[in-house]
């Protein structure tokens, strides 16, 4: 099961990340955990093993900013080399379902130490990733994310959408610090593993317009032992009006972090 859980996150620890979601973790795959305490059945989201639907891909509520944004890193992601086939570019696009971990059947409830059921059934069959739980295209967060490794950069492309309204016409400062938290957080587990999110740091510098298309650039400060600071800013798509600045902490986890260990 370590063993298991271990080859996801290593997954996602690369740049090669999509490749082996698709490649290694497409097969139907169920994995048991077992500690005195903690006993449930984690099978990969039906997302990942059948059919998976990766919504970080152009679909007919992208505008043109976004689009063009869209193609010039994915332009950036293969290079053609002179007689030769198309190589790695500096650049990947890290796919987004919209969800992740599966926890089933009812009867292998996650059992915490203190007796509580760590998820439910129905909750878990539920649940969704928040920045991908509303299904009409463009009317919340749509966005792309590309990673540099070599330059430890990750950019997030990210076109608002109308159910984002904070002050009238604008987008609200949680919207903004959510894809902060996503394209930061993101950026980190590529270069850490698994993370989560300790410290946030945001200053809001200037309204962004509800249906804009903005650019969400982060990059690696330094890492410590299990710290990774990112820091990050949000701007124009030309890059030069800056809307929003951030500092982000992500600390490294064990997998039983996450299951209450
Ligand atoms: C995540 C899995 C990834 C793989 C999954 C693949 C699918 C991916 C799908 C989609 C990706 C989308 C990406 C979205 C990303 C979103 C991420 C979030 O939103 S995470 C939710 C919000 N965050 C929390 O809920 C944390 C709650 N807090 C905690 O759990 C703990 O406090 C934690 C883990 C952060 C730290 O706890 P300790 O017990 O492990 O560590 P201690 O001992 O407290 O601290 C270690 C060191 O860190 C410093 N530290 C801790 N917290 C700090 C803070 N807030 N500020 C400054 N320093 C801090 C301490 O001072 C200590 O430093 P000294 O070693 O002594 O130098």
């Amino acid at each position: 099961m370590a063993r298991s859980l271990g080859r996801l996150f290593k997954g996602f620890q690369s740049p090669a990340f999509p490749k082996a979601m698709g490649a290694e973790l497409c097969p139907a795959t169920c994995v048991s955990v077992r500690t005195p305490f903690v006993r449930t059945i984690l099978a990969l989201p039906s997302a990942f093993s059948s059919k998976p639907q990766d919504f970080s891909l152009p679909n007919s509520s992208w505008g043109p900013e976004m689009l063009r944004l869209y193609n010039h890193y994915k332009s950036q992601c293969e290079v053609e080399v002179e007689g030769e086939e198309k190589q790695e570019g500096p650049w990947q696009r890290l796919p987004s379902y919209n969800r992740s971990l599966k926890f089933t059947p009812a009867a292998d409830l996650c059992v915490l130490p203190s007796g509580g059921v760590y998820l439910s059934k129905t909750i878990q069959s539920k649940a969704r990733l928040f920045t991908r739980n509303i299904t009409d295209p463009g009317a919340a967060f749509e966005y792309v994310l590309f990673v540099n490794k070599e330059k430890q950069k990750c950019v997030g492309i990210f076109q608002t959408g109308h159910l984002l309204e904070g002050p009238p016409g604008h987008v609200h400062g949680g919207a903004i610090a959510t894809m902060i938290d996503t394209v930061t957080g993101s950026h980190a587990t590529v270069l850490s593993g698994p993370v989560m999110t300790a410290n946030l740091n945001i200053n809001y510098r200037s309204p962004i317009q509800l249906g804009h298309t903005v650019l969400i650039e982060s990059s690696l400060d330094k890492m410590e032992s299990r710290k990774t600071f990112i820091s990050c800013k949000v701007t124009g798509t030309d890059g030069s009006k800056l809307y929003t600045e951030a500092t982000a902490l992500f600390l490294s986890i064990s997998v039983s972090h996450l299951l209450g260990g």
